[in-house]
Protein backbone atom coordinates (compact mmCIF):
# COMPACT_ATOMS: atom_id res chain seq x y z
CA UNK A 1 0.00 0.00 0.00
CA UNK A 2 1.21 3.61 -0.87
CA UNK A 3 1.39 6.09 1.70
CA UNK A 4 -0.46 9.22 0.37
CA UNK A 5 -0.30 11.08 3.57
CA UNK A 6 2.34 10.79 6.23
CA UNK A 7 2.06 12.92 9.29
CA UNK A 8 4.66 12.99 11.87
CA UNK A 9 4.80 14.62 15.00
CA UNK A 10 2.25 17.67 14.03
CA UNK A 11 1.73 19.90 16.89
CA UNK A 12 -0.45 23.06 16.15
CA UNK A 13 -1.35 25.79 18.78
CA UNK A 14 -3.06 28.82 17.41
CA UNK A 15 -1.62 32.29 18.73
CA UNK A 16 -2.69 33.50 21.83
CA UNK A 17 -4.04 30.00 23.06
CA UNK A 18 -2.66 28.39 25.70
CA UNK A 19 -3.03 24.78 24.57
CA UNK A 20 -2.13 22.72 21.81
CA UNK A 21 -4.93 21.66 19.22
CA UNK A 22 -2.92 18.95 17.75
CA UNK A 23 -0.12 17.16 19.37
CA UNK A 24 2.56 15.05 19.02
CA UNK A 25 0.00 13.56 15.87
CA UNK A 26 1.34 10.78 13.34
CA UNK A 27 -0.41 9.10 10.96
CA UNK A 28 0.03 7.43 7.48
CA UNK A 29 -3.33 7.76 5.67
CA UNK A 30 -2.55 5.46 2.36
CA UNK A 31 -3.33 5.60 -1.43
CA UNK A 32 -7.33 4.82 -2.23
CA UNK A 33 -8.95 4.35 1.12
CA UNK A 34 -11.78 6.65 3.10
CA UNK A 35 -10.47 7.76 6.00
CA UNK A 36 -12.67 9.40 8.70
CA UNK A 37 -11.19 11.29 11.26
CA UNK A 38 -13.46 11.28 14.35
CA UNK A 39 -14.03 13.46 17.61
CA UNK A 40 -15.91 15.38 20.41
CA UNK A 41 -16.26 19.05 19.69
CA UNK A 42 -13.19 20.92 19.67
CA UNK A 43 -11.17 17.53 19.22
CA UNK A 44 -9.20 19.04 16.48
CA UNK A 45 -10.50 17.28 13.64
CA UNK A 46 -10.80 20.62 11.23
CA UNK A 47 -7.31 21.45 12.63
CA UNK A 48 -5.96 18.67 11.45
CA UNK A 49 -7.60 19.29 7.97
CA UNK A 50 -6.71 22.54 7.68
CA UNK A 51 -2.84 22.36 8.51
CA UNK A 52 -3.11 19.41 5.69
CA UNK A 53 -5.10 21.24 2.67
CA UNK A 54 -2.38 23.91 3.27
CA UNK A 55 -4.83 26.47 4.62
CA UNK A 56 -2.79 26.78 8.10
CA UNK A 57 0.55 26.37 9.29
CA UNK A 58 1.56 23.55 11.86
CA UNK A 59 3.43 24.65 14.81
CA UNK A 60 5.75 21.92 14.46
CA UNK A 61 6.32 18.61 12.57
CA UNK A 62 6.60 17.51 9.73
CA UNK A 63 3.66 15.94 6.53
CA UNK A 64 3.97 14.88 2.95
CA UNK A 65 1.21 14.95 0.56
CA UNK A 66 2.25 12.12 -2.23
CA UNK A 67 5.99 12.62 -0.82
CA UNK A 68 5.67 17.08 -1.14
CA UNK A 69 5.78 19.17 1.29
CA UNK A 70 4.09 22.09 1.54
CA UNK A 71 7.20 24.40 2.41
CA UNK A 72 8.40 23.43 -1.22
CA UNK A 73 5.99 22.29 -3.39
CA UNK A 74 2.93 24.02 -2.33
CA UNK A 75 1.85 25.00 -6.22
CA UNK A 76 1.90 21.22 -6.66
CA UNK A 77 -0.16 19.83 -4.36
CA UNK A 78 -2.81 22.27 -4.53
CA UNK A 79 -3.19 21.13 -8.41
CA UNK A 80 -3.91 17.42 -6.92
CA UNK A 81 -5.87 17.91 -3.59
CA UNK A 82 -9.64 19.36 -3.72
CA UNK A 83 -11.00 21.03 -0.41
CA UNK A 84 -14.40 21.04 0.63
CA UNK A 85 -14.61 23.33 3.52
CA UNK A 86 -16.98 23.49 6.43
CA UNK A 87 -18.32 26.48 5.96
CA UNK A 88 -20.29 27.06 2.37
CA UNK A 89 -17.69 29.16 0.58
CA UNK A 90 -20.38 29.98 -2.43
CA UNK A 91 -21.55 33.61 -3.28
CA UNK A 92 -25.31 33.53 -2.55
CA UNK A 93 -26.41 36.08 -5.58
CA UNK A 94 -24.65 34.23 -7.83
CA UNK A 95 -26.41 31.65 -9.91
CA UNK A 96 -24.91 27.66 -8.93
CA UNK A 97 -23.79 27.57 -12.70
CA UNK A 98 -21.90 31.20 -12.27
CA UNK A 99 -20.61 29.77 -8.82
CA UNK A 100 -19.02 26.81 -10.51
CA UNK A 101 -17.57 28.44 -13.36
CA UNK A 102 -15.65 30.49 -10.78
CA UNK A 103 -14.65 28.13 -8.85
CA UNK A 104 -13.05 26.06 -12.54
CA UNK A 105 -11.36 29.08 -13.18
CA UNK A 106 -9.68 29.38 -10.40
CA UNK A 107 -8.08 26.18 -11.16
CA UNK A 108 -7.62 26.96 -14.83
CA UNK A 109 -10.08 25.15 -15.92
CA UNK A 110 -12.54 27.36 -18.65
CA UNK A 111 -14.92 26.81 -21.91
CA UNK A 112 -16.69 24.13 -22.98
CA UNK A 113 -14.26 21.40 -20.97
CA UNK A 114 -15.36 23.17 -17.90
CA UNK A 115 -19.30 23.32 -18.84
CA UNK A 116 -19.05 20.22 -19.50
CA UNK A 117 -17.78 18.97 -16.27
CA UNK A 118 -20.06 21.50 -14.35
CA UNK A 119 -22.92 20.04 -16.35
CA UNK A 120 -22.12 15.81 -15.49
CA UNK A 121 -21.68 16.51 -11.71
CA UNK A 122 -24.91 18.88 -11.45
CA UNK A 123 -26.49 15.67 -12.39
CA UNK A 124 -24.85 13.40 -10.67
CA UNK A 125 -25.55 15.34 -7.48
CA UNK A 126 -29.46 16.14 -8.84
CA UNK A 127 -28.77 19.83 -9.54
CA UNK A 128 -29.38 20.01 -12.57
CA UNK A 129 -32.94 21.56 -12.94
CA UNK A 130 -31.42 24.13 -10.42
CA UNK A 131 -27.97 25.38 -12.57
CA UNK A 132 -29.44 28.67 -12.79
CA UNK A 133 -30.99 29.67 -9.54
CA UNK A 134 -29.16 32.10 -7.43
CA UNK A 135 -27.75 30.08 -4.52
CA UNK A 136 -29.54 32.08 -2.11
CA UNK A 137 -32.30 30.48 -2.96
CA UNK A 138 -31.03 26.78 -2.09
CA UNK A 139 -31.41 24.69 0.99
CA UNK A 140 -28.50 23.67 3.07
CA UNK A 141 -28.79 20.26 1.11
CA UNK A 142 -28.39 22.01 -1.88
CA UNK A 143 -25.73 23.98 -0.81
CA UNK A 144 -23.78 21.60 0.35
CA UNK A 145 -24.19 19.36 -2.93
CA UNK A 146 -22.93 22.46 -4.87
CA UNK A 147 -19.97 23.25 -2.24
CA UNK A 148 -18.67 19.51 -2.62
CA UNK A 149 -18.54 20.10 -6.64
CA UNK A 150 -16.62 23.02 -6.26
CA UNK A 151 -14.08 21.13 -4.43
CA UNK A 152 -13.52 18.74 -7.26
CA UNK A 153 -14.21 19.96 -10.76
CA UNK A 154 -10.21 19.68 -11.36
CA UNK A 155 -10.42 15.80 -10.23
CA UNK A 156 -8.22 15.90 -7.51
CA UNK A 157 -6.77 12.60 -6.55
CA UNK A 158 -6.99 13.34 -2.80
CA UNK A 159 -10.48 15.17 -1.86
CA UNK A 160 -10.32 16.48 2.23
CA UNK A 161 -13.96 17.10 3.32
CA UNK A 162 -14.77 18.84 6.91
CA UNK A 163 -17.88 17.46 7.62
CA UNK A 164 -19.86 17.33 4.19
CA UNK A 165 -23.33 16.20 5.45
CA UNK A 166 -23.69 18.02 8.52
CA UNK A 167 -27.27 19.87 8.65
CA UNK A 168 -28.34 17.86 5.18
CA UNK A 169 -31.60 15.82 4.95
CA UNK A 170 -31.72 12.01 4.89
CA UNK A 171 -32.21 12.21 1.08
CA UNK A 172 -29.11 14.60 0.83
CA UNK A 173 -27.18 12.32 2.39
CA UNK A 174 -27.72 9.72 0.93
CA UNK A 175 -26.74 11.24 -2.50
CA UNK A 176 -23.60 13.01 -1.01
CA UNK A 177 -22.50 9.30 0.63
CA UNK A 178 -23.02 7.37 -2.21
CA UNK A 179 -21.49 9.96 -4.61
CA UNK A 180 -18.00 9.60 -2.12
CA UNK A 181 -17.99 5.96 -2.44
CA UNK A 182 -18.20 6.25 -6.25
CA UNK A 183 -15.60 8.67 -6.05
CA UNK A 184 -13.43 6.64 -3.99
CA UNK A 185 -13.72 3.74 -6.64
CA UNK A 186 -12.91 5.64 -9.40
CA UNK A 187 -9.37 6.10 -7.60
CA UNK A 188 -9.87 9.08 -5.16
CA UNK A 189 -8.16 8.96 -1.60
CA UNK A 190 -10.93 10.48 0.94
CA UNK A 191 -10.25 11.91 3.96
CA UNK A 192 -13.39 13.35 5.78
CA UNK A 193 -14.53 14.72 9.00
CA UNK A 194 -17.32 13.53 11.07
CA UNK A 195 -19.85 13.34 14.21
CA UNK A 196 -22.17 10.80 12.16
CA UNK A 197 -20.67 7.42 13.54
CA UNK A 198 -23.03 5.36 11.62
CA UNK A 199 -22.51 7.25 8.35
CA UNK A 200 -18.74 6.50 8.94
CA UNK A 201 -19.07 3.25 9.67
CA UNK A 202 -20.85 2.92 6.50
CA UNK A 203 -18.42 4.89 4.50
CA UNK A 204 -15.28 4.82 5.54
CA UNK A 205 -12.28 2.22 5.08
CA UNK A 206 -10.26 3.12 7.82
CA UNK A 207 -11.13 5.30 11.33
CA UNK A 208 -9.12 7.63 13.72
CA UNK A 209 -10.39 8.69 16.87
CA UNK A 210 -8.82 12.40 17.56
CA UNK A 211 -9.32 13.42 21.53
CA UNK A 212 -7.59 16.37 22.91
CA UNK A 213 -5.60 17.01 19.43
CA UNK A 214 -4.27 13.25 19.67
CA UNK A 215 -5.08 10.04 18.08
CA UNK A 216 -6.43 7.08 20.61
CA UNK A 217 -7.20 4.72 18.26
CA UNK A 218 -6.59 4.05 14.74
CA UNK A 219 -7.86 1.11 12.55
CA UNK A 220 -10.69 -0.49 10.22
CA UNK A 221 -14.45 0.33 11.54
CA UNK A 222 -14.53 -3.35 12.47
CA UNK A 223 -11.02 -3.40 14.08
CA UNK A 224 -11.70 -0.67 16.00
CA UNK A 225 -14.82 -2.65 17.55
CA UNK A 226 -13.09 -5.88 17.92
CA UNK A 227 -10.03 -3.98 19.93
CA UNK A 228 -12.36 -1.79 22.71
CA UNK A 229 -14.00 -4.30 25.11
CA UNK A 230 -17.51 -4.72 25.44
CA UNK A 231 -18.07 -2.62 22.05
CA UNK A 232 -20.95 -3.40 20.06
CA UNK A 233 -20.55 -1.08 17.42
CA UNK A 234 -18.73 2.65 16.66
CA UNK A 235 -19.99 4.72 18.96
CA UNK A 236 -19.78 2.37 21.57
CA UNK A 237 -16.04 2.55 20.81
CA UNK A 238 -16.28 6.30 20.57
CA UNK A 239 -17.45 6.83 24.07
CA UNK A 240 -14.99 4.13 25.52
CA UNK A 241 -11.96 6.12 24.48
CA UNK A 242 -13.49 9.81 24.89
CA UNK A 243 -15.84 9.51 27.58
CA UNK A 244 -19.33 11.26 28.17
CA UNK A 245 -18.31 14.56 29.57
CA UNK A 246 -19.40 17.63 27.45
CA UNK A 247 -17.26 19.53 25.96
CA UNK A 248 -18.19 23.21 25.79
CA UNK A 249 -15.85 26.01 25.90
CA UNK A 250 -16.71 29.36 25.65
N1 LIG B 1 -8.49 30.06 15.06
C1 LIG B 1 -8.41 29.55 16.27
N2 LIG B 1 -7.80 30.23 17.28
C2 LIG B 1 -7.70 29.71 18.54
N3 LIG B 1 -8.17 28.48 18.89
C3 LIG B 1 -8.78 27.77 17.92
C4 LIG B 1 -8.94 28.26 16.58
N4 LIG B 1 -9.58 27.29 15.84
C5 LIG B 1 -9.81 26.28 16.70
N5 LIG B 1 -9.34 26.56 17.94
C6 LIG B 1 -9.38 25.68 19.12
O1 LIG B 1 -8.69 24.49 18.79
C7 LIG B 1 -9.35 23.35 19.34
C8 LIG B 1 -9.66 22.37 18.23
O2 LIG B 1 -10.64 22.97 17.38
P1 LIG B 1 -11.10 22.30 16.01
O3 LIG B 1 -12.04 23.26 15.34
O4 LIG B 1 -9.91 21.85 15.27
O5 LIG B 1 -11.89 21.04 16.57
P2 LIG B 1 -12.93 20.08 15.83
O6 LIG B 1 -12.59 18.70 16.26
O7 LIG B 1 -12.94 20.36 14.37
O8 LIG B 1 -14.30 20.53 16.49
P3 LIG B 1 -15.81 20.55 15.89
O9 LIG B 1 -16.23 19.12 15.85
O10 LIG B 1 -16.56 21.34 16.91
O11 LIG B 1 -15.76 21.19 14.53
C9 LIG B 1 -10.59 23.88 20.06
O12 LIG B 1 -10.29 24.00 21.43
C10 LIG B 1 -10.81 25.23 19.42
O13 LIG B 1 -11.43 26.12 20.32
Amino acid sequence: MKAIIKIDNLYKKYKNADFFSVQDLSLQINQGEIYGLLGPNGAGKTTLISMLCGLIMPTTGTFLIDGLSFDKNSQQIKKFIGVVPQEYALYPTLTAFENLVYFGSMYGLKGTELKSKINILLERLGLLPFAHKRIETFSGGMKRRINLIAGLLHQPKILFLDEPTVGVDVQSRNVIIEFLKELNASGTTIIYTSHHLVEAADLCTQIAIIDQGKIFISGTPSDLVNQTEGAKDLEDVFLALTGNQLRDVV
